[in-house]
């Protein structure tokens, strides 16, 4: 495509929805008090124009009236922002009660935070906070809580019916992640136990309100005393609830019943612009739905009249483009992954050096779950006067947040997706094309502060035949960290639980299996301890979460942890590609001829060393030499600053569940057992031909271009990575002695078919699965 093309190649829809233009939101800046002053009364301006104002005091009485609320309107209207700032007003905080609202995304969680802190003229932490994996931004005033939904889970282990929270808001329902559907039974059950459950009240002497039930049985007046009480938690899950809590119930009274404070109902609200209201209203048994009218501002889409062959090429021209021929306004760009972001940084930047001179600036700014949170907090900091900001986003920017300044979306359909196979066990990231819920949530990101225009790099036919929603992802990834979760949260039935799409069978099944391979589990499917109770305590993958537990009895705890935080962060390395040569020999310096882990070892330490050679507080020379250093060595200072930080917070629980932190040394093997240990079910073995057979799927992989054992021909390997492209890749690949297997996982191998596996001239095509 010739630069010059691709735009006027574009065919405008008109906008369905028309409204008058204004310019609001400027941005937030030091301000002299005058300033501060004007900056309010905007605010508070742009807050009474917002469609939901004037439904305030009618979304007050409905969840007063309402246990459960369903709430519908265009993006922008004002649901993430208002709502909770309603609710408090509407005296839902009383008697120092919260009201959390929970977002699938970090970014969203503090980004979201921080306006309404604005909005209400308060510090964030104080009565508007955010609480999101690794960061916690509350205090005991803290009234509206934004957080991630996996927070929300991890809350619930400990406050089991989540009693410090009048009003829980599920924000973006839509979007449907696994945390989101487990918090939706989750919270039913809460609901319902909260509502129903409790009788035998009496006060206590202090005055406090209390009821009694015995725990895990049915509970009825006449039979205060009796043994056959039941709570009336859904689903058959009541007594585990408090059997097999992390932390249990404090209160306990001396006849063995468990005494629980009255509570208010909980109230539930579930919130999003693209919704099957239907589904959702039968799910929560007839809950009622509530419609929020009108936009702000309209957003004119344009599709292309043919569909594009290169997606990346289509983008960056589009962007080019917008940047020469439209009006001022800042761009969102919806990528893939961290590293089509990074290499469409360099094209841009690469173009924007060949600009003719007086051409307006490029400021360009990349967001993604991978950078740490202060990095992904700059894409809200306003572009320089006559500067336009291109914000190279994944799809964490596509739902809740508003971006001041930005006015046009560009968006090539498309998203990274977890895919999972039961029948194999093997869950791969694909890019897949997205649903029209998530094009107009795109699109929505634009027409926030004033009328905008998204630029989808795909026809409207195409369009057409998108998904209506997406599918959850319950429905397509690995469940056992959920399984998990559930069987902490006393929840034994997984198969039963009341799931709004039921995993199919197969998939829970595996899961469990999986859990219980791990240890995780009893025979009786209950959740194990210590090993399984730790497993759970831990803010990491099941898998990761055992390796970490394991290597302490191989004496190599700090090198796994070491490796867990680089393996939760994407490009370790960057490659240009006209640099190959020079990025090998610098590569050379950490990379370790068993593996990828223990490259990822040796960087993190030496970015380590240098850090401490720098010392902290860094100053503005430091953090330079320190970008230096990264740049000299080919090393993404991004992601490394990102596994420091989640290095650091793993640290923490490890040390809370009382683990030692021991290294193996210079001698790497007990940490190549270890790997092997831990990632047995990702183990693989040569093939006469190079390629190499997963043992447990018997599925032929090839390793990855950007591995160290790329090229090498080891007889067998462990990986952590799957990656569908036009091969199946594994990245993140170590060496290890295939007799391994048998030993430290004899119930998945025995020695006589690896041996007759690795004999040398082998066809090695049979599974090797007891
Ligand atoms: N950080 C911000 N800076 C400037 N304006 C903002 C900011 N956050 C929100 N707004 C304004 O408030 C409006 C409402 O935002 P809010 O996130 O509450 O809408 P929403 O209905 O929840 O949208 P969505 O469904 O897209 O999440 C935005 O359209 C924008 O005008």
């Amino acid at each position: 495509m010739q630069f010059g093309d691709h735009f006027k190649a574009m065919k405008p829809l008109d906008p369905s929805v028309k409204s008058e233009a204004c310019v609001l939101g400027q941005k937030r800046k030091k301000s002299t008090p005058k300033e501060a002053a004007v900056r309010k009364c905007l605010i508070l301006e742009q807050k009474c124009s917002l469609p939901i104002f004037s439904a305030r005091e009618k979304l007050i009485h409905q969840v007063n009236q309402n246990n459960t609320l369903i709430v519908i309107g265009e993006t922008g209207s004002g649901k993430t922002t208002q709502l909770p700032q309603f609710l408090y007003a509407g005296g839902f905080c009383k008697a120092g009660k919260i009201i959390g609202i929970t977002q699938p995304r970090r970014v969203a969680a503090v980004s979201v935070a921080s306006r309404v802190a604005e909005e209400m003229d308060v510090e964030v932490g104080k009565e508007v906070g955010f609480s999101i994996r690794f960061e916690d931004a509350t205090s005991s005033i803290t009234r509206i809580k934004y957080m991630t939904d996996g927070m929300l889970l991890r809350e619930a282990l400990l406050d089991p019916l989540l009693k410090k929270y009048s009003v829980v808001i599920v924000d973006e329902a839509h979007e449907r992640t696994i945390h989101t559907d487990v918090l939706f039974g989750l919270l039913k059950g809460i609901q319902a136990r909260r509502s129903n459950s409790i009788e035998g009240k009496f006060r206590e002497e202090n005055g406090a309100e209390w009821k009694k039930t015995k725990r895990g049985d049915v509970t009825e007046d006449s039979k205060r005393n009796g043994n056959d009480q039941k709570a009336a938690w859904p689903h058959n899950q009541k007594a585990n609830m408090f059997e097999t809590s992390i932390e249990k119930e404090k209160d306990h009274h001396a006849n063995g019943f468990l005494m629980e404070k009255s509570l208010s109902p909980l109230k539930i609200v579930i919130m999003s612009a693209t919704l099957d209201a239907q589904g959702f209203s039968d799910y929560f048994g007839g809950a009622k739905v509530v419609y929020i009218q009108g936009r702000q501002f309209p957003v004119e889409i344009y599709y292309t009249y043919m569909p594009e062959a290169d997606y990346l090429d289509a983008a960056l021209i589009t962007t080019l483009q917008v940047h020469i021929e439209e009006d001022p306004g800042d761009v969102l760009v919806f990528l893939t992954g961290q590293e089509e972001i990074e290499s469409m940084e360099r094209l841009l930047h690469d173009r924007i050096s060949c600009f003719p001179e007086g051409t307006a600036k490029i400021m360009v700014v990349p967001i993604f779950a991978a950078l740490p949170s202060d990095q992904q907090m700059k894409v809200f900091k306003a572009a320089p006067v006559g500067t336009r900001k291109v914000i190279l986003a994944t799809n964490i920017a596509e739902t809740s947040v508003t971006i001041p300044g930005i006015r046009y979306v560009i968006d090539p359909g498309l998203v990274k997706a977890r895919m999972y196979n039961p029948r194999t066990g093997v869950e791969a990231l694909a890019i897949v094309p997205i649903s029209k819920a998530q094009a107009l949530q795109r699109s929505g990101r634009a027409g926030r502060e004033g009328p905008g225009k998204c630029f989808r790099l795909y026809t409207e036919e195409a369009f057409h035949k998108l998904d209506d929603v997406t599918v959850p992802e319950i429905r397509r990834c690995n469940l056992s960290s959920v399984v998990l979760q559930l069987k902490a949260l006393g929840i034994d039935d997984v198969l039963g639980f009341d799931f709004m799409d039921k995993p199919s069978r197969m998939a829970i099944v595996k899961s469990l299996e999986h859990l219980y391979t791990l240890g995780a589990l009893t025979d009786e499917g209950k959740l194990s301890n210590p090993v399984g109770v730790q497993m759970a305590r831990l803010p990491l993958e099941p898998l990761f979460a055992k390796a970490m537990l394991m290597s302490v009895s191989f004496k190599c705890s700090e090198e796994m942890l070491a490796a867990v935080a680089m393996l939760s962060v994407e490009s370790i390395f960057f490659t240009p590609q006209d640099k190959l040569k020079e990025v090998n020999l610098a590569k050379l310096r950490f990379s370790s001829s068993e593996g990828d882990h223990i490259t990822y070892v040796n960087v993190l330490c030496a970015y380590m060393g240098e850090l401490k050679k720098i010392g902290e507080p860094q100053d503005k020379k430091a953090k330079k030499s320190l970008q230096n250093w990264c740049n000299i060595h080919f090393i993404n200072g991004r992601s490394l600053k990102r596994a420091l930080d989640i290095h650091r917070q793993i640290q923490g629980y490890i040390q809370g569940i009382g683990l030692e932190l021991l290294s193996c040394g210079e001698d790497y093997s007990s940490f190549r057992r270890c790997l092997a240990a831990s990632f047995f079910l990702n183990a693989a073995c040569k093939q006469p031909d190079g390629t190499f057979r997963a043992l447990a799927s018997g599925q032929i992989v090839s390793i990855h271009p950007s591995s160290v054992m790329f090229g090498k021909k080891p007889d067998c390997i462990i990986f952590n990575e799957l990656v569908h492209t036009n091969k199946h890749y594994i990245r993140n690949v170590t060496r290890i002695d295939p007799l391994w297997l048998p030993e430290l996982a004899p119930r998945f191998y025995c020695t006589k078919d690896i041996q007759t596996n690795f004999l040398p001239d082998s066809q090695g095509q049979k599974p090797l699965q007891d």
